[in-house]
Protein backbone atom coordinates (compact mmCIF):
# COMPACT_ATOMS: atom_id res chain seq x y z
CA UNK A 1 0.00 0.00 0.00
CA UNK A 2 1.55 3.21 -0.96
CA UNK A 3 2.20 6.35 1.40
CA UNK A 4 1.47 9.67 1.21
CA UNK A 5 2.82 12.83 3.91
CA UNK A 6 0.50 15.39 4.04
CA UNK A 7 1.39 18.96 5.91
CA UNK A 8 -1.17 21.29 6.56
CA UNK A 9 -4.36 18.37 6.37
CA UNK A 10 -6.12 20.50 9.04
CA UNK A 11 -8.27 22.70 6.24
CA UNK A 12 -8.26 23.56 2.46
CA UNK A 13 -6.09 21.44 -0.05
CA UNK A 14 -4.66 18.81 2.22
CA UNK A 15 -7.66 17.80 3.97
CA UNK A 16 -9.05 17.58 0.53
CA UNK A 17 -5.96 15.55 -0.03
CA UNK A 18 -6.31 13.50 2.61
CA UNK A 19 -9.46 12.16 2.05
CA UNK A 20 -8.71 12.17 -2.29
CA UNK A 21 -5.70 9.51 -1.46
CA UNK A 22 -7.64 7.57 1.13
CA UNK A 23 -10.38 6.89 -1.27
CA UNK A 24 -7.90 5.44 -3.00
CA UNK A 25 -6.49 3.22 -0.62
CA UNK A 26 -3.11 5.16 0.23
CA UNK A 27 -1.66 5.13 3.82
CA UNK A 28 -1.81 8.47 4.94
CA UNK A 29 0.71 10.36 7.51
CA UNK A 30 -1.06 13.48 8.38
CA UNK A 31 0.20 17.22 10.11
CA UNK A 32 -0.84 20.14 11.23
CA UNK A 33 -0.78 22.25 14.27
CA UNK A 34 -4.67 22.10 15.15
CA UNK A 35 -4.30 18.82 17.02
CA UNK A 36 -8.67 18.88 17.40
CA UNK A 37 -8.69 19.20 13.61
CA UNK A 38 -6.38 15.76 13.23
CA UNK A 39 -8.12 13.42 15.54
CA UNK A 40 -11.36 14.39 13.97
CA UNK A 41 -9.87 13.51 10.49
CA UNK A 42 -8.25 10.42 11.79
CA UNK A 43 -11.54 9.25 13.03
CA UNK A 44 -13.15 9.73 9.59
CA UNK A 45 -10.37 8.61 7.30
CA UNK A 46 -8.80 5.65 9.84
CA UNK A 47 -12.34 3.64 8.85
CA UNK A 48 -10.65 3.28 4.53
CA UNK A 49 -6.97 3.24 5.73
CA UNK A 50 -4.19 3.28 7.78
CA UNK A 51 -3.69 7.19 9.71
CA UNK A 52 -0.88 8.29 11.64
CA UNK A 53 -1.61 11.90 12.67
CA UNK A 54 1.46 14.28 13.60
CA UNK A 55 1.08 17.74 15.70
CA UNK A 56 3.55 19.20 14.31
CA UNK A 57 5.09 23.20 13.44
CA UNK A 58 6.72 23.11 10.26
CA UNK A 59 8.83 25.64 11.57
CA UNK A 60 10.30 23.28 14.42
CA UNK A 61 12.73 21.83 12.40
CA UNK A 62 13.66 19.66 15.26
CA UNK A 63 10.14 18.39 15.90
CA UNK A 64 9.98 17.84 12.13
CA UNK A 65 13.13 15.39 11.74
CA UNK A 66 12.62 13.50 14.84
CA UNK A 67 9.27 12.66 13.84
CA UNK A 68 9.36 11.89 10.37
CA UNK A 69 12.97 9.89 10.61
CA UNK A 70 10.77 7.44 12.62
CA UNK A 71 7.75 7.08 11.05
CA UNK A 72 6.36 3.17 11.86
CA UNK A 73 7.00 0.55 9.70
CA UNK A 74 3.16 0.56 8.40
CA UNK A 75 3.56 4.18 6.79
CA UNK A 76 6.88 2.61 4.83
CA UNK A 77 8.01 3.11 1.97
CA UNK A 78 7.08 6.54 1.81
CA UNK A 79 5.71 7.10 -1.94
CA UNK A 80 4.68 10.67 -2.44
CA UNK A 81 5.39 13.85 -0.08
CA UNK A 82 2.96 16.52 -0.24
CA UNK A 83 4.71 20.07 1.17
CA UNK A 84 1.07 22.14 1.24
CA UNK A 85 1.41 23.48 4.66
CA UNK A 86 1.92 27.45 4.15
CA UNK A 87 -0.01 30.52 4.49
CA UNK A 88 -0.03 34.13 3.53
CA UNK A 89 -0.52 37.24 5.55
CA UNK A 90 -1.18 41.31 5.53
CA UNK A 91 -2.54 41.94 2.16
CA UNK A 92 -1.38 45.39 2.33
CA UNK A 93 1.28 47.20 0.40
CA UNK A 94 4.81 46.27 1.84
CA UNK A 95 5.33 49.53 3.30
CA UNK A 96 2.67 48.62 5.72
CA UNK A 97 3.34 45.62 6.93
CA UNK A 98 4.51 44.62 10.40
CA UNK A 99 8.48 42.62 9.71
CA UNK A 100 7.14 39.50 12.26
CA UNK A 101 4.02 38.56 9.24
CA UNK A 102 7.04 38.51 6.64
CA UNK A 103 9.20 36.80 8.98
CA UNK A 104 5.70 34.07 9.96
CA UNK A 105 5.42 33.99 6.07
CA UNK A 106 9.46 33.12 5.54
CA UNK A 107 9.57 30.79 8.03
CA UNK A 108 6.54 28.85 7.15
CA UNK A 109 6.18 28.64 3.19
CA UNK A 110 10.29 28.25 3.04
CA UNK A 111 11.92 27.61 5.88
CA UNK A 112 9.11 24.90 7.20
CA UNK A 113 9.17 23.66 3.30
CA UNK A 114 12.61 22.19 3.10
CA UNK A 115 12.93 21.32 7.25
CA UNK A 116 9.80 18.76 5.72
CA UNK A 117 11.62 18.18 2.61
CA UNK A 118 15.33 17.34 3.87
CA UNK A 119 13.65 14.91 6.42
CA UNK A 120 11.39 13.09 3.92
CA UNK A 121 14.03 12.83 1.74
CA UNK A 122 16.07 9.75 2.70
CA UNK A 123 12.70 8.23 2.65
CA UNK A 124 11.88 9.02 -0.81
CA UNK A 125 14.78 8.36 -2.11
CA UNK A 126 14.73 4.86 -0.79
CA UNK A 127 11.46 4.18 -2.43
CA UNK A 128 13.12 5.15 -5.59
CA UNK A 129 11.51 4.96 -9.47
CA UNK A 130 7.84 6.07 -8.48
CA UNK A 131 8.24 8.48 -4.79
CA UNK A 132 7.03 12.23 -5.42
CA UNK A 133 7.22 15.51 -3.78
CA UNK A 134 4.70 17.62 -4.74
CA UNK A 135 5.54 21.55 -3.56
CA UNK A 136 2.57 23.76 -3.31
CA UNK A 137 3.51 27.09 -4.66
CA UNK A 138 1.27 30.10 -6.47
CA UNK A 139 0.68 31.71 -9.11
CA UNK A 140 1.78 34.57 -6.90
CA UNK A 141 5.71 32.87 -6.83
CA UNK A 142 5.46 33.58 -10.78
CA UNK A 143 3.29 36.96 -11.02
CA UNK A 144 3.52 40.20 -9.29
CA UNK A 145 0.55 41.53 -7.82
CA UNK A 146 -0.19 44.30 -5.21
CA UNK A 147 0.33 42.99 -1.63
CA UNK A 148 1.92 39.97 -2.65
CA UNK A 149 5.72 41.32 -1.45
CA UNK A 150 6.83 38.43 0.70
CA UNK A 151 4.03 35.75 -0.27
CA UNK A 152 4.55 35.37 -3.65
CA UNK A 153 8.76 35.97 -2.86
CA UNK A 154 7.65 32.80 -0.67
CA UNK A 155 6.26 30.82 -3.61
CA UNK A 156 9.04 31.94 -6.23
CA UNK A 157 11.35 30.31 -3.54
CA UNK A 158 9.74 27.00 -3.76
CA UNK A 159 9.34 26.66 -7.44
CA UNK A 160 13.28 27.31 -7.83
CA UNK A 161 13.92 24.83 -4.86
CA UNK A 162 11.51 22.62 -7.23
CA UNK A 163 13.81 22.82 -10.21
CA UNK A 164 16.93 22.69 -8.39
CA UNK A 165 15.98 19.26 -6.51
CA UNK A 166 15.04 18.23 -9.60
CA UNK A 167 19.18 18.57 -11.12
CA UNK A 168 20.05 16.78 -7.75
CA UNK A 169 17.67 14.33 -7.98
CA UNK A 170 18.19 12.85 -11.70
CA UNK A 171 18.81 9.64 -11.30
CA UNK A 172 17.00 8.48 -8.62
CA UNK A 173 13.45 8.07 -9.69
CA UNK A 174 12.43 10.91 -7.42
CA UNK A 175 9.89 13.43 -9.18
CA UNK A 176 9.56 16.78 -8.18
CA UNK A 177 6.61 19.33 -9.51
CA UNK A 178 5.60 22.71 -8.42
CA UNK A 179 1.95 22.49 -8.11
CA UNK A 180 0.91 26.47 -8.37
CA UNK A 181 -3.07 27.18 -8.06
CA UNK A 182 -4.91 30.57 -8.66
CA UNK A 183 -7.72 31.61 -6.37
CA UNK A 184 -8.90 29.06 -4.31
CA UNK A 185 -12.12 28.95 -1.86
CA UNK A 186 -10.21 27.04 1.64
CA UNK A 187 -9.31 29.03 5.00
CA UNK A 188 -6.37 30.87 3.12
CA UNK A 189 -7.90 34.63 2.70
CA UNK A 190 -9.40 34.36 6.60
CA UNK A 191 -5.87 33.41 7.68
CA UNK A 192 -4.58 36.08 5.36
CA UNK A 193 -6.61 38.61 6.93
CA UNK A 194 -6.25 37.24 10.43
CA UNK A 195 -9.68 36.43 10.81
CA UNK A 196 -11.92 38.80 8.66
CA UNK A 197 -14.50 36.47 7.38
CA UNK A 198 -16.38 39.22 5.48
CA UNK A 199 -13.21 40.19 3.35
CA UNK A 200 -12.67 36.47 3.00
CA UNK A 201 -16.49 35.75 1.68
CA UNK A 202 -16.49 39.20 -0.42
CA UNK A 203 -13.07 38.20 -2.25
CA UNK A 204 -14.91 34.19 -3.18
CA UNK A 205 -18.19 36.02 -4.07
CA UNK A 206 -19.98 36.19 -7.64
CA UNK A 207 -17.28 34.13 -8.59
CA UNK A 208 -16.64 30.58 -9.48
CA UNK A 209 -13.22 30.04 -7.21
CA UNK A 210 -11.17 27.14 -7.41
CA UNK A 211 -12.52 23.99 -4.84
CA UNK A 212 -9.82 22.40 -2.35
CA UNK A 213 -10.99 19.16 -4.36
CA UNK A 214 -9.62 20.75 -7.64
CA UNK A 215 -6.42 20.71 -6.15
CA UNK A 216 -6.55 17.06 -4.45
CA UNK A 217 -7.45 15.60 -7.55
CA UNK A 218 -4.38 17.45 -9.36
CA UNK A 219 -2.46 16.31 -6.73
CA UNK A 220 -3.10 12.73 -7.04
CA UNK A 221 -2.98 12.82 -10.99
CA UNK A 222 0.85 13.96 -10.31
CA UNK A 223 1.45 11.24 -7.61
CA UNK A 224 -0.23 8.67 -9.73
CA UNK A 225 1.48 9.21 -13.02
CA UNK A 226 3.54 6.58 -14.94
CA UNK A 227 6.24 6.37 -13.06
CA UNK A 228 8.54 7.89 -16.31
CA UNK A 229 6.91 10.89 -16.00
CA UNK A 230 7.76 14.20 -14.25
CA UNK A 231 5.78 17.64 -14.38
CA UNK A 232 7.91 20.31 -13.28
CA UNK A 233 5.49 23.13 -13.28
CA UNK A 234 1.55 22.81 -12.81
CA UNK A 235 -0.14 26.33 -13.02
CA UNK A 236 -3.90 26.21 -12.71
CA UNK A 237 -6.57 29.00 -12.30
CA UNK A 238 -9.94 28.95 -12.58
CA UNK A 239 -11.59 29.80 -16.06
CA UNK A 240 -13.11 33.10 -13.98
CA UNK A 241 -9.24 34.35 -13.22
CA UNK A 242 -6.89 35.47 -15.20
CA UNK A 243 -3.72 38.65 -15.87
CA UNK A 244 -4.58 42.41 -15.18
CA UNK A 245 -2.89 45.46 -17.39
CA UNK A 246 0.11 46.36 -16.30
CA UNK A 247 -0.37 49.32 -13.54
CA UNK A 248 0.85 53.20 -14.58
CA UNK A 249 1.51 56.02 -12.14
CA UNK A 250 0.56 59.20 -13.37
CA UNK A 251 0.47 62.96 -12.74
CA UNK A 252 -3.29 64.39 -11.70
CA UNK A 253 -4.73 65.85 -14.88
N1 LIG B 1 -6.12 29.02 -1.43
C1 LIG B 1 -5.42 29.58 -2.39
O1 LIG B 1 -5.90 30.49 -3.10
C2 LIG B 1 -4.04 29.10 -2.69
C3 LIG B 1 -3.24 28.47 -1.74
N2 LIG B 1 -1.96 28.09 -2.08
C4 LIG B 1 -1.09 27.41 -1.11
O2 LIG B 1 -1.65 26.15 -0.81
C5 LIG B 1 -1.27 25.74 0.49
C6 LIG B 1 -2.51 25.34 1.27
O3 LIG B 1 -3.36 26.46 1.39
P1 LIG B 1 -4.92 26.37 1.61
O4 LIG B 1 -5.37 24.98 1.72
O5 LIG B 1 -5.54 27.23 0.60
O6 LIG B 1 -5.03 27.15 3.01
P2 LIG B 1 -5.66 26.76 4.42
O7 LIG B 1 -5.45 27.95 5.29
O8 LIG B 1 -7.03 26.24 4.26
O9 LIG B 1 -4.71 25.56 4.93
C7 LIG B 1 -3.38 25.81 5.31
C8 LIG B 1 -2.83 24.59 6.05
O10 LIG B 1 -1.46 24.87 6.40
C9 LIG B 1 -1.26 24.51 7.75
N3 LIG B 1 -0.20 25.32 8.35
C10 LIG B 1 -0.05 26.68 8.31
N4 LIG B 1 1.02 27.05 9.03
C11 LIG B 1 1.58 25.90 9.52
C12 LIG B 1 2.69 25.62 10.34
N5 LIG B 1 3.50 26.60 10.81
N6 LIG B 1 2.98 24.34 10.65
C13 LIG B 1 2.19 23.35 10.19
N7 LIG B 1 1.11 23.54 9.42
C14 LIG B 1 0.81 24.80 9.10
C15 LIG B 1 -2.61 24.74 8.43
O11 LIG B 1 -2.74 23.88 9.56
P3 LIG B 1 -2.69 24.32 11.10
O12 LIG B 1 -3.19 25.74 11.16
O13 LIG B 1 -3.56 23.33 11.78
O14 LIG B 1 -1.26 24.18 11.46
C16 LIG B 1 -3.58 24.29 7.33
O15 LIG B 1 -3.80 22.91 7.43
C17 LIG B 1 -0.49 26.90 1.08
O16 LIG B 1 0.89 26.64 0.92
C18 LIG B 1 -0.91 28.10 0.22
O17 LIG B 1 0.08 29.08 0.18
C19 LIG B 1 -1.47 28.28 -3.33
C20 LIG B 1 -2.20 28.88 -4.28
C21 LIG B 1 -3.56 29.31 -4.06
O1 LIG C 1 -1.59 31.70 -3.55
C1 LIG C 1 -2.72 32.14 -3.56
C2 LIG C 1 -3.39 32.64 -4.72
S1 LIG C 1 -3.31 34.32 -4.83
O2 LIG C 1 -4.03 34.92 -3.67
O3 LIG C 1 -1.91 34.76 -4.77
O4 LIG C 1 -3.94 34.69 -6.11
Amino acid sequence: MPSVLITGATSGFGKAAAQRFAKAGWSLILTGRRVERLKALEEELSKQVPVLTLALDVRDSDAVTDAISNLPETFLPLTCLINNAGLALAPEPAQKVALEDWHTMIDTNITGLVNVTHAALPLLLKTGKGASILNLGSVAGQWPYPGGHVYGASKAFVQQFSYNLRCDLLGTGVRVTDLAPGMAETEFTLVRTKGDQAASDALYRGTTPLQAEDIAEQLYYLATLPAHININRLEIMTVRQAWSAFAVDRDPA
